[in-house]
């Protein structure tokens, strides 16, 4: 059996299903695999023209070792990326010499969320399916994740759902597809506060351990390990289609929780010739100022045009520090009680050149961001919405000569911003067929202050309802 430990060394190893519906270690930490798999030139190779789900199913394969069936895994892949609305799930478009957009917003909440959240849905009700059991997520979010997870989870048998936004710091379309959805098992709560004080709040549920176990508590935040894992496939087919593993890729991409740049990691660590892993901040921009001057060091968060980036703790680094310090779990601890004490860490020296020797890092303003939608507009008739574009002027800024290709990831459809691309470039973006009568349907939501106590209280009357059978 695959194993998995925490990064801060104190919570028990456990397989891939029980990491699956455990969220955050029961210590704190996050998970990660006691082994990096790998995967032959030859393997990687084999991926070029085949089915997105099939490379999924291969891809994770390895993470979930016997614990789901190659059967029940491409069943579940297929499904997932049926839901898809474009033939190749994640289009990869050439926008310049040696640069690439990938596209990954053709989902059905029309972000990259939607790639990890579609298949971790049906494996978690699977495996829950097996062993007879329910539980009950809590999800902070910016803005994606949030309404990535309601579609995904909404009507499920085995999962109440309650997701914490920022109140009044997500557009509309976000804030809509968390609270339209209608179904009985889907709560959406908006925190008076940031997302920062979601994660924080989800954060301090995990770590009471006799109210976790009480609600049966997971996540589905890139805490989750499978969330991850499900992340790492579309570097694989984005870098094969350009010619790896035989030629050498950089990618950008726009960085909130540090999830999806961690998945290019993983991909990395299993074979995959990436050069750089170029993060690509707004103006709340910790990870670049932490790889300039080896400080992490929080500030206020400053609403922007990208609110889904609008973070400034971001969680997966501690992933991050985890690898680039050789594993050290004691480091992770005493760098993470720095934090929480202080607001701040500073990275010892080895840390930070292991961090630099891999990664990059750069930020780009609302100016910038708002030039770029712009551009895009006028010069090629795209519209890109505002998370894509911050990660655009990066790469334009960073990587003009570049002799490899370098793809940046676009994580979201214009249509999710419809007023920042507005302002940006005068047109306004139209949201897809589908998702018609999203603008006019009623909403459910409940305002709450930014308190531990008031949502855990929440969170207990859903889980004894649900117990109860009264749910709805
Ligand atoms: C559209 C969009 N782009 C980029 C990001 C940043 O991704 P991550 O948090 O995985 O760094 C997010 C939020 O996660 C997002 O919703
Ligand atoms: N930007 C995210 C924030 C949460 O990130 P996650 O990858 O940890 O779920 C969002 O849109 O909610």
């Amino acid at each position: 059996m695959r194993q998995y430990i925490s990064t801060r060394g104190e919570a028990p190893a456990l397989g891939f299903c029980d990491v699956m519906l455990t969220g955050l270690a029961r210590d704190g930490g996050l998970y990660v695999p006691e082994i990096w798999p790998q995967l032959s030139p030859e393997i990687i190779g084999g991926f070029f023209g085949r089915p997105y789900w099939e490379v999924a199913v291969d891809v994770i394969r390895p993470f979930a070792g016997d614990e789901i069936s190659d059967a029940d895994l491409g069943r579940m892949a297929n499904e997932a990326y049926a839901t898809f609305r474009h033939p190749a799930v994640v289009p990869l478009d050439q926008t310049g010499p040696n640069q690439f957009l990938l596209e990954l917003f053709h989902g059905p909440t029309l972000a990259f969320k939607d790639v990890a959240m579609q298949l971790l849905s049906r494996l978690m009700d699977h495996v829950l399916a097996k062993r007879a059991q329910r539980t009950t997520i809590v999800v902070a979010t910016s803005g994606d994740t949030g309404g990535a997870a309601v579609d995904a989870f909404a009507g499920r048998d085995n999962v109440d759902l309650i997701v914490l936004f920022p109140h009044g710091r997500i557009s509309d379309v976000q804030r809509r597809m968390m609270t339209t959805a209608g179904a009985s098992n889907v709560h959406a709560i908006a925190i008076e506060g940031t997302f920062d004080d979601c994660q924080a709040i989800v954060k301090e549920l995990f770590n009471d351990h006799t109210f976790r176990d009480a609600v049966a508590l997971s996540g589905v935040n890139s805490i989750n390990w499978a969330r991850i894992v499900a992340q790492v496939v579309y570097y694989f087919t984005s870098a094969v289609a350009l010619g790896a593993p035989a030629r050498s890729v950089d990618f950008t991409v726009p960085t909130g929780n540090f999830g999806d740049i961690f998945a290019g990691f993983v991909a990395k660590r299993m074979g995959l010739p990436i050069r750089w892993l170029r993060i690509a901040s707004n103006v709340n921009d910790i990870l670049p100022r932490t790889l300039k001057t080896g400080i992490y060091e929080t500030r206020e968060v400053h609403a922007s045009t990208s609110p889904s980036m609008d973070i400034q703790v971001s969680s997966n680094f501690e992933r991050l520090l985890f690898e680039a310090s050789g594993r050290d779990a004691a480091m992770v601890r005493r760098l993470m009680a720095s934090l929480k004490q202080s607001g701040r860490f500073v990275l010892p020296a080895a840390v930070l050149a292991a961090v630099r020797s891999e990664f990059e890092a750069g930020r780009a303003d609302e100016t910038e961001t708002s030039a770029v939608i712009r551009t895009a507009w006028r010069e090629a008739g795209d519209l890109v919405d505002p998370h894509t574009a911050v990660a655009l002027a990066v790469a334009d800024r960073d990587t003009p000569d570049s002799k490899l290709p370098n793809i940046v990831l676009s994580t979201a459809h214009a249509a999710k911003f419809p007023d920042a691309v507005e302002a940006a470039c005068g047109v306004r973006p139209e949201l897809p067929s589908w998702l018609e009568g999203l603008m006019t349907r009623p909403e459910r939501v409940q305002v709450m202050k930014n308190d531990t106590v008031e949502v855990a209280r929440f969170v207990r009357s859903v889980s004894r309802a649900a117990k109860e059978g009264t749910a709805g």
